[in-house]
């Protein structure tokens, strides 16, 4: 673990009442990589998220985006870029002026944020759509909308939770696309989603998250190479293994599963 990696947690925990939804998660993830996050559903992967873009405070442990501490929301939200699974956009402003309102909300210098809103606008082939109000949108509109005003101040790492989800094949490329291109740039992607193709297109490195616990670590190649019989299964497979329900398997989710960890 490099000690400056754009993400780092340590033994990073959330209690709600006596239940953890996320439990002394310790990971990193360096600079440039896309990092996917896979989990069944209340695994803990939107709490993780939201500790660290400091949506919520971590009950204990700690975390650091971009060297800062997610506890102080001040010094790292400049740092992050965050598309929600249910952005925040308003279908009465045209894309333009809802760019403009976050752009605003970031602090961003008029002149800067019309270059940079422009610039955004063409490279995700918005331009001539940009004046019109987001009510006339199409869903794959809507989410090149939110992921531009993610993109907007030019964050160090940029969180995205779910976000082809609901899109047609043709919108999701797009977005896909996107991904590989900012990653290329330089910036750290933590890519929460339940699509395995996309996390195998996209993830240099896969986190499996079960129960609030990290269950499994590694190139996606690492995960699903195994190494004993030198056999591949494919990532669902390893997936649905190390998220398991069966007894049997409760005691090994404890010590970290070593067959496919790190
Ligand atoms: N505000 C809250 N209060 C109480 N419990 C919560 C709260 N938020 C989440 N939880 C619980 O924490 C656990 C993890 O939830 P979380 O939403 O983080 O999971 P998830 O992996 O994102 O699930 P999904 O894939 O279904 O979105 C669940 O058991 C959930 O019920």
């Amino acid at each position: 673990m490099t000690p400056d990696a754009p993400i780092r947690t340590e033994s990073l925990t959330k209690r709600y009442g006596d239940d953890a939804a996320v439990r002394d998660l310790t990971f990193s993830v360096e600079r440039g990589e896309v990092f996917g996050f896979l989990g069944p559903n209340g695994a803990g992967k939107t709490t993780t998220m939201q500790m660290l873009t400091t949506l919520t405070r971590p009950t204990s442990g700690e975390a650091w985006v971009a060297g800062e501490s997610v506890r102080d929301r001040d010094a790292v939200v400049g740092h992050l870029g965050y598309l929600p699974e249910e952005p925040p956009i308003h279908d009465e402003l045209t894309g333009r002026e809802q760019l403009e309102y976050v752009a605003g909300l970031r602090d961003l210098p008029e002149t800067e944020a019309s270059e940079r809103i422009r610039e955004l606008l063409a490279r995700f082939d918005l331009a001539g759509d940009a004046d019109d109000r987001i009510s006339t949108y199409s869903k794959g509109m809507k989410q090149k909308t939110a992921l531009i005003q993610a993109l907007v101040h030019d964050p160090d790492v940029l969180f995205l939770d779910e976000p082809t989800s609901g899109l047609d094949p043709r919108a999701a490329r797009t977005v896909r696309n996107l991904v590989s291109e900012v990653r290329a740039e330089g910036m750290t992607v933590f890519l929460s989603t339940h699509i395995l193709p996309v996390v195998e297109e996209l993830a240099d490195r896969v986190g499996v998250l079960h129960e609030g616990r990290l269950v499994a670590e590694g190139s996606p190649e690492s995960l699903t190479h195994r190494a004993e019989s030198g056999e591949e299964s494919t990532l669902e497979e390893v997936f649905l293994e190390v998220t398991s329900e069966r007894p049997e398997d409760a005691a090994s989710s404890e010590d970290e599963p070593s067959e496919f960890a790190r």
